[in-house]
């Protein structure tokens, strides 16, 4: 048994799909570490709390040596207290034929009080990871309502992202996941994203070499990995779920525990304003993870077609950001 303490980690739309797919990794320790307690907080809308009851009997259940306990709300102030990982998943999914910006005003007016809960009441450490849609300007909104957190703590989930764009290099090289690294998804997590081959190591072979196949880049493989929630949603008949919270424990796993060695992942966060990405724009850039901070990957080069497309993405959050201020979901 573990003599440390419970790390508080904190999940909103605890008993929807990707709720339920990402709990009980969490409780077995595939997040935060094998020999790291866990205090699972849950948040669900009153509705949805005898469903999150029914997920904490089979949490306890499972009796997963690092479940400390969990509780359950549907207040954000008691489901933040003392949090030291937010996990913002809870929110409307899109439906076929729907861009995920179409959820901005149903599912934006989620994140404001939900910022500030975290300011109010979370642990100093808090790491927060949205996912619910619109997840970058989700982000964006949650930050503006949290004024005493740092800002670099508010993060966006690009990495479902970057592991599709990893296993259709994977495909396209016949060559094991596992020796693909360094794409980077760029922008925003939406159709405009753009996954970057140009610095990747693919099973030994320079990314750039792939790209001189033009057509397959931007015909087949951008295309696919940004739109690949779209799809999924076709075969499916809803989103995304199990890859969804897979690609959550990724993020926060490699933000606490540090990136491989050599290797750099995807994730959104307020822009420092490099790569020309306006100053807190919450958009997806190359991040390496050291003593639990993200650190930007610097410094890589871009030709025509890189430049336009990270231009174009931003120019949609942009867009993004004006539509919020426009609904009134920013503070004044
Ligand atoms: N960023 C990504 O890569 C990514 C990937 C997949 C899905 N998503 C998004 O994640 C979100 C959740 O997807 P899902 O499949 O779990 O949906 P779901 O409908 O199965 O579950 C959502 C849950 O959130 C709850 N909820 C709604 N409003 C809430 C609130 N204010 N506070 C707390 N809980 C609330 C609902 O009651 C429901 O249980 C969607 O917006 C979806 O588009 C993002
Ligand atoms: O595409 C969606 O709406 C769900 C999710 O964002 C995804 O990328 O699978």
């Amino acid at each position: 048994m573990s003599t440390r303490s419970p790390i508080r980690v904190a999940v909103t739309g605890a008993a929807g799909t990707i709720g339920y797919s990402m709990l009980f990794r969490i409780a077995s320790g595939a997040m935060l570490g094998a020999d790291v307690p866990v205090r699972l907080s849950l948040l669900e809308i009153p509705q949805a709390l005898r469903a999150a009851e029914g997920v904490a009997m089979e949490l306890a259940d499972s009796a997963f040596p690092l479940l400390d306990g969990v509780d359950i709300t549907d207040d954000p102030r008691l489901a933040f207290e003392g949090a030291s990982v937010a996990l913002l998943v809870g929110a409307r999914p899109r439906a076929a034929g729907m861009e995920r910006k179409d959820l901005l005003e149903v599912n934006g007016a989620i994140f404001g009080p939900q910022g500030r809960a975290i300011n109010d009441v979370a642990a100093d450490d808090v790491r927060i990871a949205v996912v619910g849609n619109p997840a970058n300007t989700n982000a964006a909104i949650a930050r503006a309502h949290a004024p005493d957190v740092p800002a670099s703590r508010f993060t966006a989930l690009t990495r479902l992202d970057h592991n599709r764009a990893l296993a259709q290099l994977a495909i396209r090289a016949g060559a094991p996941v596992g020796r693909v690294r360094n794409v980077t998804i760029w922008g925003n997590h939406s159709a405009t994203q753009y996954p970057d081959i140009f610095h990747a190591d693919v099973a030994g072979a320079p990314g750039a070499e792939l790209a001189r196949d033009e057509a397959w880049l931007t015909e087949q493989f951008i295309p696919t990995v940004a739109q690949r929630g779209s799809a999924i949603i076709e075969a499916r008949g809803t989103s995304s779920a199990a890859s969804a919270a897979n690609a959550t424990i990724d993020h926060v796993r490699d933000w606490v525990l540090g990136t491989p060695e050599g290797t750099w992942t995807s994730v959104a966060l307020p822009s420092p304003g490099s790569y020309g990405v306006p100053e807190g724009l919450v958009s997806s850039f190359p991040v390496v993870s050291r003593g639990g901070e993200w650190e930007l990957v610097e410094g890589l080069e871009h030709g025509e077609l890189s430049r336009r497309r990270i231009a174009a993405s931003v120019a949609e959050l942009e867009e993004e950001r004006a539509a919020v201020e426009a609904l009134g979901l920013l503070p004044g």
